[in-house]
């Protein structure tokens, strides 16, 4: 029954899946891009990534959008958390976020963004998108613990 109510759910407001790469290196700093005018959010910060494609793997889709918008090469993916955001009655975002510890390349703006890496404790939740507040206290809160695993 609860398949069939989500089911139903998913056609009545239109999902689209959005794959957001944190790319994060081994001093904690993460990879910004400033979303440019004429987009949602312009101007706040965002995380690397975009929409899903229909019948894409989520974690594919991921290396796409990382290789078109800042020439990188994924090697090293962890899921992080997955948010929903509702853009309006008849769409809904699901946003998966993504931790990207390790790369081929060296990531820039490759669609001419202003990019910057930031200290993982010095991000502000309100600098991005609604949707990313609640995973970047999550991000700064597990630092501690990341660090550990990466030694
Ligand atoms: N890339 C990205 N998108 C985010 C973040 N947070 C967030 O709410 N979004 C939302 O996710 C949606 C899709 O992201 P996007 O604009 O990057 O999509 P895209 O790369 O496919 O771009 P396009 O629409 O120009 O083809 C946007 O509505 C955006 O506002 C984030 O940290 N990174
Ligand atoms: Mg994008």
């Amino acid at each position: 029954m609860a398949d069939i109510l989500s089911d139903m759910n998913r056609h009545l407001n239109n999902e689209q899946n959005i794959a957001i790469g944190i790319i994060i290196n081994t001093n904690n700093d993460i990879f910004v891009a400033i979303r440019p005018d004429g987009k949602s959010y312009a101007g706040l910060f965002e995380f690397p990534g975009g929409k899903v494609e229909a019948d894409e793997d989520i974690q594919d889709a991921l290396r796409r959008e990382l290789m078109e918008e800042v020439g990188i090469y994924a090697t090293k993916i962890e899921d992080f958390s997955v948010e929903k955001s509702v853009v309006s009655e008849s769409l809904c975002l699901i946003l998966h976020f993504f931790l990207v510890t390790a790369w081929e390349g060296e990531p820039f703006g490759k669609e001419g963004q202003t990019t910057q890496w930031i200290a993982a404790n010095t991000l502000i939740p309100d600098m991005f998108p609604p949707a990313n507040q609640d995973v970047i206290l999550k991000l700064q809160s597990d630092i501690i613990h990341l660090n550990k695993n990466n030694q």
